[in-house]
């Protein structure tokens, strides 16, 4: 059973590649914009980048549903921005991350740093500007991409995380994908 979260900032392919890969995989597959409250929704429409505030009850709502696929013995993938380090860790632990010190969430061999693998789609924002101007039928405004960069936070060790660059074609990205994990 595995849990695996395709990150990364808004544009980078968390959609497409999670998708693709969960057929691949005869895997669930969930996508975290449609766990949006309309308040959120309306706010990026509008481009005006979440918050903190904003983030965070989503992520908890998130967090409870890797944590019911878990118990279910349901491996699955969650396309999720999770920019902060701090959002990774309520995905990993829930609402108490929110008051954790992150160095203690961090402490290596900690179980629960390891339950989910976070990959992690980076690559210029030039290349994503220009695939969000060509994407038609979503709410997101593309003006956001630039506080996206701003807030994101890339994964970095101790965290349970690959990554990949979104520069190569999704076929080759979740073929990668595959092979990290060991599932080709
Ligand atoms: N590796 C790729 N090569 C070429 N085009 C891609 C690639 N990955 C994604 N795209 C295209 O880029 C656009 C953004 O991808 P997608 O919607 O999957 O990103 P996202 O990270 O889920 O975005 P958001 O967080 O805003 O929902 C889409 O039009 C998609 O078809
Ligand atoms: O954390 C965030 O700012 C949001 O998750 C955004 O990234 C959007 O949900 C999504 O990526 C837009 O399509």
């Amino acid at each position: 059973m595995v849990l695996l979260v395709v990150m990364g900032v808004s544009g980078s392919g968390k959609s497409t590649v999670g998708s693709h890969l969960a057929a691949k995989l005869g895997w669930k597959f969930y996508d975290a914009d449609d766990y949006h409250p309309e308040e959120n929704t309306k706010k990026m429409a509008q481009g005006i980048p979440l918050n903190d505030q904003d983030r965070i009850p989503w992520l908890c709502k998130l967090h409870d549903i890797l944590m019911r696929e878990e118990s279910a013995g349901q491996s699955v993938i969650l396309a999720c921005s999770a920019l902060k380090k701090m959002y990774r860790h309520i995905l990993v632990s829930g609402r108490d991350a929110v008051y954790s010190k992150s160095d203690h969430l961090e402490e290596q061999g900690d179980p629960a740093t390891r339950k989910i693998l976070f990959i992690h789609l980076d690559g210029p924002m030039e290349l994503i500007a220009s695939r969000l101007t060509e994407r038609k039928g979503h709410f997101m405004s593309p003006e956001l991409l630039q506080s996206q960069f701003h807030t994101l936070e890339a994964p970095s060790a101790p965290e349970n995380f690959i990554t990949e660059s979104l520069e190569k074609s999704v076929s080759e990205i979740v073929s990668e994908i595959q092979k990290s994990i060991h599932l080709d």
